[in-house]
């Protein structure tokens, strides 16, 4: 019956609760069982499970009645799936430090709160302490809607032996930060080279005769603005409020559906899902005619869909090209499976980087 009066509401929200808690206590304890049941039957490692993941959260967007929206409640759900693995075992994650970058925030998104993330001052810095199994997943920036791929992530991943288990997209809106509190003050403005080229627009309109000075990370520029007091960054909110710097414009990227694409990477196989995709680099033999057509034509005789098409100086040769490529679907899946045997036969070389749900939320 609906609650009429506060104090009744009150009482009614109280009971909820206590049986939503004990609830995801119930869940929790049901993890730990998963723990020893992993453990019983050899399976070392982690205990994250990207696809498992991935179902969790599509079930409970599926059957969601609402009045709360299906993101709302999967990152409901994720929270709740985050604290459970966290039980089971701690979870490490590297991503793009200092604090406050967007890679901390897709870290977040895509494994809750639950993880420890240590921050790391570069990209390949992350490829190289997973690789040596200092944390157990990474966070990286792959490309972005306005300013395309980010180069370091696709040029380490050509030559990691890390596989990639999942994708996170993040909306990505942009603010122009200082210590002082006028933009006419703004003499020089500080961010990662990604976000300059995304607030390329406004920044010719607003700020015309200030300098753009490139660092490491919008993270980076904010805590360098905060120490020294010079200048602005261009960085997010929550980099704003970490470092205690003054708003003087938001959301001023060019673009306002501006999103960044970011890779998981590690050693997890992830299983198929039935909405997944693939991530492939290879090469054509240089100087063949028609070698790419080749490489590329079982995609398209197959039916399947090619989502991201980019090449890459491969640093064996001058004018010879790595080519990344994004399908849908599972390197296992019955339709893929011979379309890839069947490229790697013609190409130089060949390597699927992983295969892995498709973001959900
Ligand atoms: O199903 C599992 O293997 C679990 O460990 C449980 C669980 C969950 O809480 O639902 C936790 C972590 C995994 O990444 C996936 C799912």
């Amino acid at each position: 019956m609906k609650p009429t009066t506060l104090p009744e509401a009150r009482v009614r929200i109280d009971a909820l609760d206590e049986q939503i808690q004990g609830l995801i206590n119930e869940r929790a304890r049901v993890a730990e069982a998963i723990r020893d049941i992993k453990a019983k039957a050899g399976d070392v490692g982690d205990h994250y499970r990207p696809a498992r993941e991935a179902e969790v959260l599509r079930k409970a967007m599926e059957r969601n009645a609402g009045p709360i929206s299906n993101e709302t409640m999967a990152k409901l759900v994720r929270e709740i799936m985050s604290a459970c693995l966290a039980l089971e075992s701690p979870l490490t994650v590297a991503y793009l430090g200092p604090e406050g970058t967007y890679t901390q925030e897709a870290v977040y998104k895509h494994f809750g709160h639950a993880v420890e993330a240590r921050a790391k001052r570069a990209i390949d810095e992350i490829f190289r302490d997973v690789d040596a199994g200092h944390t157990a997943y990474g966070v990286v920036p792959v490309e972005n809607s306005i300013g395309g791929v980010v180069t370091n992530t696709l040029d380490e991943l050509a030559s990691a032996t890390l596989t990639i288990c999942g994708e996170v997209l993040l909306p990505v809106h942009h603010h122009l930060m200082a210590k002082v509190d006028r933009i006419d003050q703004i003499k020089v403005v500080f961010s990662h080279a990604q976000s300059l080229t995304q607030c390329r627009n406004w920044l010719h309109q607003s700020l015309p005769h200030a300098t753009q000075a490139v660092v490491a990370s919008n993270g980076a520029a904010a805590q360098q603005v905060a120490e020294t007091g010079q200048g602005a960054a261009i960085a997010s909110k929550a980099a704003a409020e970490r470092y205690g710097l003054n708003v003087l414009a938001s959301n001023i990227e060019d673009d306002p559906s501006n999103t960044t694409r970011f890779l998981i990477i590690g050693r997890k196989l992830s299983d198929p899902t039935g909405r997944d995709k693939t991530s492939l680099v290879f090469s054509a033999q240089k100087g063949a005619p028609g070698a790419l057509f080749e490489l590329l034509q079982p995609f398209a005789k197959a039916g399947i869909n090619l989502t991201k098409l980019e090449s890459r100086p491969s640093r064996r040769a001058a004018w010879d090209y790595n080519f990344y490529v994004d399908i849908d679907g599972h390197c296992e899946d019955a339709q893929i499976k011979p379309v890839l045997d069947e490229i790697r036969s013609r190409a130089a070389l060949f390597r699927v980087l992983g295969s892995y749900p498709q973001a959900v939320i």
